[in-house]
Order: structure tokens, then C-alpha cells, then sequence
């Protein structure tokens, strides 16, 4: 715990500027469009879990309607937010991320992407509900192509093996829009507040837009960091605890986190792709080469899940998992 200036920030964690070995090769960038995009996927997710994508279809129009709805939600007073939370694990959030003492300089709506997602707040208007519901379909429909892609790349048939995971009509997705507010000087300390501490994604995988504004870090191997240029135009694509799983470790579950802006604010909207909770996680046949076994113990995603949210944000929740 670090004491500032400012008791509202007491109990936010600082982070560091990143520092990474000059060997760090930049973010892969994958063009779904290319007939190359399944080996580029596959191997950026071998090496970092992390991948820019570009060429995905999106228009950029439809990410700016939801931001610019989020943005006028985030900007309505405390009073009219706060009657969609507090976050449980739904709903509207500031600063406490989950239930275990977690908290970072930002505020947040958490929803559930099927359905009707909005029902877990008070919001009534009708251009959020239809910016939010376009975007879901049109990242679900990318993220199945994206799963396609990678199954193609694995040269794993069928080639819906992972997709069909994902795209269930029970499978668990989750919806988030996060607000960064600048955050206040912090006296000649040459360190930010974290927005958001780290951690790995559970799910399978995330896929992730922001405005340009600054902020995500991942980690490419332990103790190092590096800062991912914003693109608003483009997704960002993380590798989750159950891809690694499925993958029996092939692919690694990425570390990120985000370090507030001290000049931007920083709006990020992410879709988590998780299994139908009685899906049992465990490497695929198809990718088990002769005699190999799991690395890890049996579990299906309700089960995982349900130690993921006893678990603290930075908590290796694999470990427990691992044989
Ligand atoms: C501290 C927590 C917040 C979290 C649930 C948890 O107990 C541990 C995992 C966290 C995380 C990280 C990725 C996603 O943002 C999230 C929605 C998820 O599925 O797992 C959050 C959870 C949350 O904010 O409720
Ligand atoms: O807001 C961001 O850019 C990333 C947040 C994140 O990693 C998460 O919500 O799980
Ligand atoms: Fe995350």
C-alpha cells in the first residue's frame, strides 16, 4: 500500500515505467484478410499470447457509437451511476475490481454478452442498447473467424474445434467497458497509478478495443513489461487460461495490465470468450503428440471459474490446476 497525497488514492497500487530487454520484437500484428493469418495467429500466440489484428471487418464507426455511449454513461453524475452497482459481479464499478480487495484508478460496466446485457443496470437508452448489440454481434461473428483461423493454423480439424467453445449457445461470455479518468500528478514519483493491476484473462480469449490513449502493458516473460501502442481502429487479441490449457501450454495465458494516463482518458471495451460452464478443459486429442500427457489436472470451466473469483486480480490461478 503506498500513502500519497491524495486519501482517495491511498489504497491504489503504483506501477513502474516498463522496462523490457532490447530483444523485445514488437507487437505481431496479424491481417485476418491474408491467406497467412492461422500460422501468424498460431505463432504469435506461442510466443506472447498477444496479437494486434487488422483487416478484421469492423467498421470503426461501430466501435465509436458504443464509445462515445459508454463515454456519456461515464459522464452522467456519481448518483445516476451508482444505481447500476455496485459491481456484483455485474453492474457498474469504481475502483473495486471483483470482491477480493482489488482496486485500480478506473471505473467500469461488467455485463453479461448474451442475453439481454444491459439488464443488469438501470440504462434505459434505446442508442446504447442498440450500439452495444451490434458491436456484440459483429465481434462474436470476427471472434469466430479468429477461432477458425487459429484452428486452421494448428492444422486441427474440425475447424470448429475451438470456435464451437466460444460460440455455444451456453457459452459464458463476458462484456466489460472500462473508463481510465486521468489520473492526478503524483508529486516527482516516476510512476503511475495502476489502472488496472495485472493478471491473466480465464477465459479463452479476449478481444479487446480502446480509444487511443495509452495505457496496456503486457508482460513477454517474467518481470519485464512493455507499453502496447493504442490503435483505436484495431483489436487486440489475448490468450486466456483455458486456451493454455487447451493447448496443453503451447499457447501462454499473457500477463497485462494498465498504468493510468496522466493526460488521457482511456476507454476500453473487452469481450471475453469463455466455454459453457459444464465444458470440460483439457487439452485437445488433436494437438497431443504420441505418449504426451496433460499438464494439467482435470476441471471444467464452472469449476475454474468459480476458483478464478475466489482468487485475488495478480494470482497465478493456473497453478492450482497444474499437475
Ligand atoms: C479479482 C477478480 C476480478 C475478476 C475476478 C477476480 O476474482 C479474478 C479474475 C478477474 C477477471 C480478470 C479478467 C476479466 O476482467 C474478469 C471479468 C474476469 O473474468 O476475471 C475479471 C473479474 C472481475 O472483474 O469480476
Ligand atoms: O482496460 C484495458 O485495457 C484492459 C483491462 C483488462 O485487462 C480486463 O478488464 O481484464
Ligand atoms: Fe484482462
Amino acid at each position: 500500500m503506498v500513502v500519497l497525497a491524495n486519501p482517495a488514492l491511498d489504497s491504489i497500487p503504483l506501477v513502474g515505467s516498463p522496462k523490457h530487454g532490447a530483444r523485445f520484437p514488437g507487437i505481431p500484428v496479424v491481417d485476418l484478410s491474408r491467406p497467412g493469418a492461422g500460422e501468424a495467429i498460431v505463432s504469435a500466440c506461442e510466443e506472447l499470447g498477444f496479437f494486434k489484428l487488422v483487416n478484421h471487418g469492423i467498421p470503426v464507426e461501430l466501435m465509436q457509437r458504443l464509445e462515445a455511449e459508454a463515454v456519456k454513461f461515464f459522464s452522467l453524475p456519481q448518483v445516476e451511476k451508482d444505481k447500476s452497482g455496485p459491481a456484483n459481479p455485474f453492474g457498474y464499478g469504481d475502483k473495486r475490481i471483483g470482491v477480493n480487495g482489488d482496486v485500480g484508478w478506473l471505473e467500469y460496466l461488467l455485463f453479461v454478452a448474451t442475453s439481454d446485457p444491459l439488464s443488469c443496470t438501470s440504462m434505459t437508452a434505446c442508442s446504447f442498447r442498440s450500439a452495444l448489440s451490434e458491436y456484440l454481434v459483429a465481434v462474436r461473428k470476427m471472434a469466430s473467424d479468429v477461432l477458425r483461423s487459429m484452428a486452421e493454423g494448428l492444422k486441427i480439424e474440425p475447424r470448429d474445434a475451438l470456435s464451437k467453445l466460444a460460440m455455444d449457445e451456453h457459452s459464458d461470455g463476458i462484456f466489460r467497458l472500462n473508463h481510465y479518468p486521468p489520473c492526478p500528478p503524483l508529486q516527482g514519483l516516476n510512476r503511475s497509478l495502476t489502472g488496472f493491476g495485472e493478471h491473466t484473462d480465464p477465459q479463452i480469449i479476449s478481444i479487446l478495443r480502446s480509444n487511443d490513449s495509452s495505457g496496456l502493458q503486457i508482460s513477454p516473460e517474467d518481470g519485464s513489461w512493455v507499453s502496447v501502442p493504442p490503435d483505436q481502429a484495431s483489436f487486440f487479441i489475448n490468450v486466456g487460461d483455458s486456451l493454455q490449457v487447451l493447448t496443453n501450454g503451447r499457447f501462454r495465458s499473457v500477463r497485462h495490465r494498465v498504468a493510468a494516463n496522466g493526460v488521457k482518458p482511456r476507454v476500453s471495451m473487452i469481450y471475453f470468450f469463455g466455454p459453457p460452464p459444464a465444458q470440460r478443459i483439457a487439452p485437445l486429442p488433436q494437438l497431443m503428440g504420441e505418449g504426451e500427457q496433460s499438464k494439467y489436472k482435470e476441471f471444467t470451466w464452472g469449476e475454474y471459474k468459480k476458483a478464478a473469483y475466489r482468487s485475488r486480480l495478480g494470482d497465478n490461478r493456473l497453478v492450482q490446476f497444474e499437475k
